[in-house]
């Protein structure tokens, strides 16, 4: 299912130097984020930057959502990740896309202008209404849970 979202170009390199974030394939859940730098950011061990993205949505949409993730490669590979493990941008949201960057590895990561350094995905959300009750009907479960159903 396409949607569409209005987005701001908050930086007039995005759409030529940097291009807007797309589907790579047709199958994609991601759309990658690019750091919108003016020159490369050297992430190193343990520290966290927050960095632009030039680009602001508005999903406008309260049974929408959109989520920041960790690229794999990124992530296993060169141990960036995301300084809020998973960034949540909600639907009345419209400022700047940030993405906080965490290099939880041994060496040093250079960010350069332009490079994807994250992805968002688009996610269904359910607001809900508490209804406050004195039982809830019972379940199999019951109270039972972080792990007393044993490891196997
Ligand atoms: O990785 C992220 C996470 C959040 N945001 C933006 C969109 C989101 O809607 C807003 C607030 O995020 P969140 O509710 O997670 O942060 P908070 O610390 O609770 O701030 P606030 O008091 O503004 O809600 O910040 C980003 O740009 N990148
Ligand atoms: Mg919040």
């Amino acid at each position: 299912m396409m949607k569409k979202i209005d987005v701001k170009i908050l930086d007039a390199r995005i759409g030529s130097t940097f291009p807007l974030p797309t589907y790579a394939t047709t199958g994609s859940a991601g759309l990658d984020l690019r750091a919108c730098l003016d020159a490369a950011v050297t992430l190193n061990p343990g520290e966290t930057q927050l960095l632009p993205t030039g680009l602001a949505i508005h999903i406008a949409d309260a049974s929408l959502a959109a989520v920041i993730l960790p690229r794999s490669g990124l992530g296993h590979k060169h141990g960036v990740v995301l300084g809020n493990l998973v960034g949540l941008i909600d639907s009345d949201y419209q400022g700047q896309l940030m993405v906080s960057v965490w290099n939880r590895g041994q060496t040093a990561f250079v960010i350069e202008p332009g490079e994807r350094i994250a992805q968002m995905v688009f996610v269904p959300v359910v607001q809900a209404e508490f209804n406050i009750v004195d039982d809830f009907e019972s379940s199999d479960r019951g109270e039972g849970g972080f792990g007393h159903s044993g490891r196997q």
